[in-house]
């Protein structure tokens, strides 16, 4: 990695295979973060404009430049086509990052074996303000200087976790990847209650929307847990502690969240097999 940005050390070269919701956030904080447009290369079969000064291109180049990373960003099922047209411009030092849900490292090493250094990345949709979670993962065959360098990359985008093992990828996807998801239901629904009740729908929405936010930052920088602050809302005998009961009567939010998140995982399980 040669090019430094404002703080941050970037690839030589970038080469996003699509570049839609997930993947133009992430570079979209990369751009804000220093990195040089004319690094950058996008590929996307619509060839719809990126940005100022990102080439666009709807094929595949003769070659990658040399230090080339690649991001896979474009749907799982892709793969196959992807790979047949990719990795043939692969070399040893081609660097892959992969964000494709479901789709494992041993597959992706079958695909492109001829690139040494492959990781698994499992961002979430606010790393394009530089406060998403990135979950990654690799092998013993990945060089260390690689993992050290994806860890660089990735490292603006907020929160970094390596993922000891694979088998827990699908899990941390569940919980990180899909949980913007989930809280934005958690945001309409706590706004819906309210409008239930009888709170007019747009102020119910503003409210729902800012005592989240204005909670989550809150936790964000707390001393204490959620648990301890929830208690700390909660006078004794007054409204909260009895809305706390509806919520927790036989661990109903729970629950609801465990059947959320294994049945994201099982979903990632299943696309693993191809499903
Ligand atoms: N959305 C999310 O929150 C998260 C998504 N992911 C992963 O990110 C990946 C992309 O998801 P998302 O961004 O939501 O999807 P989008 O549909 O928004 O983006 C898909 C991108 O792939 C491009 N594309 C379509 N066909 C091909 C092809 N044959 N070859 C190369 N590129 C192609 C599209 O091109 P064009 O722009 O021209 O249409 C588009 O840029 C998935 O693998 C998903 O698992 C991971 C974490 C979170
Ligand atoms: O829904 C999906 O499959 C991807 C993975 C995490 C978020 N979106």
């Amino acid at each position: 990695m040669t090019q430094t940005g404002v703080d941050h050390p970037f690839p030589d070269h970038l080469f996003l295979v699509g570049c839609g919701n997930m993947a133009g956030q992430m570079l979209s904080r990369w751009l804000d973060c220093g990195l040089d447009r004319e690094r950058v290369t996008v590929l996307r079969p619509s060839g719809r404009p990126v940005t100022d000064g990102v080439a666009v291109m709807t094929d595949y180049p003769a070659a990658l430049p040399a230090g080339t990373t690649v991001l896979l960003g474009m749907k799982p099922y892709q793969i196959a086509d992807v790979a047949v047209a990719l990795a043939p411009l692969c070399v040893a030092d081609t660097r892959i990052v992969s964000i494709l849900a479901g789709t494992t490292l041993a597959d992706l090493r079958a695909r492109f074996p001829v690139a040494r250094d492959i990781v698994r990345a499992m961002p979430n949709l606010p790393v394009g303000l530089g406060e998403g979670v990135t979950a990654l993962f690799t092998d013993d065959v990945t060089s260390a200087q690689a993992k050290m360098d994806v860890a660089a990359l990735i490292e603006p985008l907020g929160l970094v976790e390596w993922i000891a093992d694979e088998a827990l990828f699908n899990q941390v996807t569940a919980l990180s990847g899909c949980g913007p998801a989930f809280l934005f239901r958690f945001v309409d629904a706590l706004a819906q209650a309210g409008e239930a009740i009888g709170i007019p729908a747009d102020q119910a929405a503003r409210m729902a929307l800012a005592t989240v936010q204005g909670s989550a930052n809150m936790a964000a920088r707390a001393n204490d847990g959620p648990g301890v602050l929830a208690d700390r809302v909660a006078s004794p005998g007054g409204m909260t502690r009895e809305g706390l009961n509806a919520l927790d009567a036989d661990d109903r939010l729970l629950t609801l969240l465990i059947d959320t998140l294994a049945a994201a995982r099982d979903r990632g399980e299943a696309m693993a097999r191809g499903a």
